[in-house]
């Protein structure tokens, strides 16, 4: 069992694709869990659907004695056993927790967990009252290290040493992965393991979250919908989806994370338009979704979660 964990937008969906591009044993399972109540994960990864659970509404690591301890045992026990398991984490888990379930299991043998950093927001994460927490444990609790944009930060040997003492035992890579603020489909692979200790979270530290899904079913200005969503980044920690963008014909994947925007052309799946934001809870959250509603001529979008 590979654990990918990593804070909320630090890759991990962008590196469990480029493992899965490379190659991985044939009949894995592949394990994806979201923040909110729309996997928009699933639609992204290139796998087959029949070999994927998709868990949604919650962060797996606080339900581990419901779906993911039940859905795996059921899995192990088929005659055809997967013969690797790779689960990607919500952005908010504690993947110490998650492990936990291989090294208790006699099935499951754990190989490692692997925490994506945003190398450009390691200063800005480390400082955060309510992120801090969550993503210390999150590289804490890895077995191998990977950091992307680390040219987006201020002093990036400084980041790195700040990662080695979170982390002594852990093998830190720099994966490159180009500035931040330009999306890449790219990533490459880096090497072995090493073992480490973990740190439990603090599970209390989820409050202070806040999810929100909206529908998004007319085609919107992305402009204008970018400003929005740039506005309440002080708030809006994540967001990603699918939307139609006015003057585009196709459905567009947006990604929102450490205050970067970027459309790219959705796959061609099921054709739902869904926005996920995820952030701090209080008013001016709730002040971004009302204004998302109003995008649509005061009509609500969708359910607030
Ligand atoms: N420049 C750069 N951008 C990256 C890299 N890896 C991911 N991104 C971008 O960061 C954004 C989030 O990437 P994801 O792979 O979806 O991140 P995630 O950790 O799976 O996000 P959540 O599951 O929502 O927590 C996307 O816009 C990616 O294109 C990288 O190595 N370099």
């Amino acid at each position: 069992m590979t654990v990918i964990g990593g804070f909320l937008g630090a890759g991990k969906t962008t590196y469990l694709n480029a493992l899965i591009r490379g190659g991985i044993p044939e009949n894995s399972l592949i394990v994806i869990n979201d923040f909110g109540d729309i996997n928009i994960d699933a639609e992204l990864i290139d796998y087959r659907d029949e070999q994927m659970i998709q868990l949604t509404n919650g962060c797996i690591c606080c339900t581990l004695g419901g779906t993911l301890a039940e859905r795996l045992a059921k899995a192990m026990r088929l005659r055809e056993a997967p013969r690797a398991v790779f689960i990607e984490t919500s952005g908010v888990a504690d993947p110490a927790r998650i492990a936990d379930l291989a090294r208790v299991s006699h099935r499951l043998m754990l190989e490692e967990v692997v925490c994506l950093v945003d190398g450009g927001r390691i200063d800005l994460n480390c400082r955060d009252p309510l992120i801090g927490d969550t993503w210390r444990a999150q590289i804490q609790a890895a077995t191998r290290i990977l950091v992307n944009r680390l040219s987006a930060a201020h002093d990036p040997q400084a980041c790195l040493g700040e990662l080695r003492r979170l982390n002594a035992a852990a093998s830190i890579h720099d994966m490159g992965g180009g500035q931040a603020g330009a999306p890449t489909e790219e990533c490459s692979i880096a090497s072995p393991v090493v073992a480490a200790g973990h740190l439990y979270h603090d599970v209390a530290s989820q409050r202070g979250w806040r999810s929100a899904s909206l529908a998004m079913p007319h085609a919107v200005d992305p402009d204008r919908l970018g400003d929005i969503l740039t506005g309440y980044g002080d708030v809006l920690l994540r967001a990603k989806g699918f939307v139609y963008c006015l003057g585009r014909q196709q459905r567009q994947l947006l990604q929102f994370s450490g205050r970067r925007l970027s459309y790219r052309p959705a796959p061609a799946r099921d054709g739902r338009c869904q926005l996920v934001c995820i952030g701090r809870a209080g008013p001016r959250f709730e002040a971004l979704v009302a204004t998302l509603a109003s995008l649509e001529d005061g009509e609500s979008m969708g359910a607030v979660l």
